[in-house]
């Protein structure tokens, strides 16, 4: 598997990086998408994180350009004043953070923030997470190239989808991977837009504080800055702790045409703990203004998650313990989301 080496010299370890082109092109083969979902599942089982190329055929490199472009002109051109009335409201969700609004373990990240969610048929504003998505009227072409965005992501995300049952040995003809598909048709996606200024030297946070994503696939789509989105990866030898665990921050700088995958903890409850959803925070320190717009693609609100039989027969299968015993406690994900949205917000 090739492996991409955004801080060679000092990176003790590679995120790989896959083509993915064999499950968003129809004429490919069914053995190089065997091959393919083998890499996907590999790469989630060790590091829950990987870099995805072979895009081409659903988003174009100026698609990236522009997008990453509107999400910057957002930022920095709009008016305070005009940012201020989409600040997020009753829903506690949908909206604008300004700066050091955001709250990752109990201290104030350094970045500002838009974030999108799938729109619900009753909205209501006092209801978590339930209210109108807030668009921005500049740049004028903000909204219609975000929502161009958001399908184009949901068909990568779908692709993650079917390459990762493939990866879990599911029958793609079967009941379980038409249920699978089910849970996700829906997709209850949230499209964030994020604005990094530098971060001041002394500043007692970092850009965004160590965290796991919620839900299935993250999708990030950033500037080319380097060293800023760092990846915690697990190991005894390790020169940092984290949750308890020791490990070695592992630069994931951007790569052009590439995106950034991780998985969501949605997986580890579907997996029964066999993929990881992995901790990463992100430090900008150059002197740029960082852009990044993650792209969140997530089950149907209503969805419940639980380990996945594919995924049990496979634990069974290469593992002599126990393992293979269901343990992850099923979840409803809008339940699971609405508590951790919940509790990320500064006090005001
Ligand atoms: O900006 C980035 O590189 C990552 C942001 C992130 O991890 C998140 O929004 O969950
Ligand atoms: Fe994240």
């Amino acid at each position: 598997m090739p492996s991409a080496e955004p801080n060679a010299g000092s990176a003790p370890r590679q995120l790989p990086l896959i083509d993915l082109s064999s499950f968003l092109t129809p004429a490919s083969s069914a053995s190089s998408r065997a091959a393919v979902a083998q890499e996907v599942h590999a790469a989630c089982a060790k590091f829950g994180f990987l870099y995805i190329t072979g895009l081409d055929s659903v988003v174009s490199r100026d698609e990236m350009n522009h997008a990453l472009a509107e999400a910057r002109s957002f930022f920095l051109d709009t008016p305070e004043r005009e940012k201020e009335l989409l600040k997020i409201k009753g829903d506690g969700a949908r909206g604008w953070q300004k700066l050091g609004e955001n709250v990752t373990q109990y201290k104030a990240d350094h970045h500002e923030g838009l974030d999108l969610y799938r729109p619900v048929p009753n909205e209501d504003s006092t209801k978590l997470l339930h209210g109108p998505n807030q668009w921005p009227s500049s740049p004028p072409t903000f909204r219609s190239t975000m929502e161009t965005w958001i399908e184009k992501m949901q068909v990568i995300g779908l692709a993650l989808m079917e390459a990762t049952a493939m990866g879990l040995g599911m029958d793609m003809e079967g009941e379980e991977w038409a249920e699978l598909k089910g849970l996700v048709k829906e997709s209850f996606w949230v499209m964030r837009c994020i604005g990094y200024p530098p971060l001041p030297e002394n500043a007692p946070g970092v850009s965004c504080g160590a965290h796991k994503d919620y839900g299935c696939w993250t999708l990030l789509h950033a500037d080319s800055t380097p060293g800023a989105l760092q990846v915690f990866l697990q190991s005894p030898d390790g020169d940092s702790e984290e949750n308890g665990a020791r490990g070695t921050w592992l630069n994931a700088d951007p790569i052009e045409g590439a995106f950034v995958v991780n998985v969501g903890e949605m997986w580890d409850v579907w997996t029964n703990g066999l993929y990881k959803a992995t901790l990463h925070r992100v430090i900008h320190k150059g002197s740029n203004y960082r852009v990044s717009i993650p792209f969140f693609y997530e089950p149907n609100f209503d969805a419940v998650i639980k380990p996945l039989p594919s995924a049990l027969a496979l634990q069974a299968k290469t593992s002599s313990s126990a393992a293979s015993q269901a343990f992850a406690p099923s979840v409803v994900y809008g339940e699971f989301l609405a508590k951790k949205v919940s509790g990320n917000f500064a006090e005001s």
